[in-house]
C-alpha cells in the first residue's frame, strides 16, 4: 500500500482495477447521536455514482442498514448493496434477495418496541428483518438493553442472532455476514477479476476484512482507537475516506 506522500491514506490514488466495498456508518458517514441524525454530505452521492461508473459498477455498499434505508440516504437505486450485515442483497444487475420474517421474530420485535418505549434515551430501530436497540443517549442502560435483547433472541434463535455494534445491540438474520457478501459480489461481473478494497469501522466489518485479505485485496479500518483488527491499513476518520473517494473519482 502506498500514499503518494499526500496523506497517511494507505490506499492507491488511482481507482483502476479496484472493486470497492464500503461500510456506511462510521466509514462513509460520521457517527451521529441517533440513526436518523446522520448527515450525508451533499456531494457524496455524486462522488459514489461517478466512482461506480468509473469502475463499471464495481462499487458496493455493505452495511448493517436495510437496503431501503440506504436508498433513502443516498438515492442511488442502481448501486450494488448488501444490507442487514450481509443478509440482504442487491447486485450490480439489480437482482435482489431479501429475508422473510417469522411470527417469532415479529413477536420479539413488538415486545422490544414496547419495552424500549419505557426506556428514556434508548432508541428502537426497526429495519424490517432486523431490529436494533441503541443506548448511545443512555449509556447507563447498556446492561438492561443487553439483557433484554439476549432474552428476546432465545425464541428466534433459529434464524436470527445478536450483533454487537457501536453502542447498539442488534438482532439480525443469521447465516450470511459481510464477508460472505463481499465474496459473493467478487464471484460476479463487474467485480470479478478486480482487486477488492474493503473499508469499515466496526466488529461487523471484520468478516469483510478477512474476505478481502483472502482475495489478496486491501482492508482498511477507520478509527485510531487501537482495537485489534484484521484490517491491514488504518484511516483516521470518515472525512479521510470521503476525501480519498473524491480524489480517485475525479
Ligand atoms: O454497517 P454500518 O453501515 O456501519 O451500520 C452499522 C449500524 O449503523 C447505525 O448505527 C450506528 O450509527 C448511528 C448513526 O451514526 C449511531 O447513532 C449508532 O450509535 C451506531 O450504532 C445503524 O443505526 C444500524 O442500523 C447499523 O447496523
Ligand atoms: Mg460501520
Amino acid at each position: 500500500m502506498h500514499g503518494h506522500g499526500r496523506s497517511s491514506c494507505p490506499l492507491p490514488e488511482n481507482a483502476s482495477g479496484l472493486a470497492l466495498f464500503l461500510d456506511i456508518d462510521g466509514t462513509l458517514l460520521d457517527i451521529a447521536q441517533t440513526p436518523e441524525a446522520v448527515v450525508v454530505p451533499p456531494d457524496l452521492p455524486t462522488v459514489l455514482k461517478r466512482l461506480a461508473d468509473r469502475l463499471d459498477g464495481a462499487l458496493a455498499l455493505i452495511t448493517g442498514r436495510s437496503i431501503g434505508t440506504v436508498d433513502d440516504l443516498f438515492g442511488l437505486p442502481a448501486t450494488a448493496v448488501s444490507g442487514l450485515h450481509g443478509a440482504e442483497w442487491r447486485g450490480a444487475d439489480g437482482r435482489t434477495a431479501t429475508i422473510a420474517t417469522t411470527e417469532a421474530f415479529e413477536l420479539a420485535r413488538s415486545y422490544m418496541r414496547q419495552q424500549t418505549a419505557d426506556m428514556p434515551g434508548v432508541i428502537f430501530e426497526d429495519k424490517g428483518a432486523a431490529i436494533a436497540a441503541h443506548y448511545r443517549l443512555a449509556p447507563e442502560r447498556e446492561t438492561q438493553v443487553r439483557e433484554l435483547m439476549a432474552a428476546i433472541a432465545g425464541p428466534v434463535a433459529d434464524g436470527w442472532e445478536l450483533q454487537e455494534g457501536k453502542q447498539v445491540v442488534e438482532l439480525r438474520p443469521r447465516g450470511r455476514d459481510k464477508g460472505d457478501a463481499l465474496a459473493s459480489f467478487m464471484r460476479e461481473a463487474p467485480f470479478r477479476g478486480r482487486r477488492p478494497v474493503a473499508i469499515g469501522d466496526d466488529v461487523t466489518d471484520e468478516t469483510m476484512f478477512a474476505a478481502a485479505n483472502r482475495l489478496e485485496g486491501l482492508s482498511v479500518r477507520v478509527g485510531i482507537d487501537g482495537r485489534q483488527s484484521l484490517a491491514r491499513g488504518r484511516m483516521r476518520a470518515p472525512s479521510d475516506v470521503r476525501g480519498w473517494l473524491a480524489r480517485i473519482s475525479a
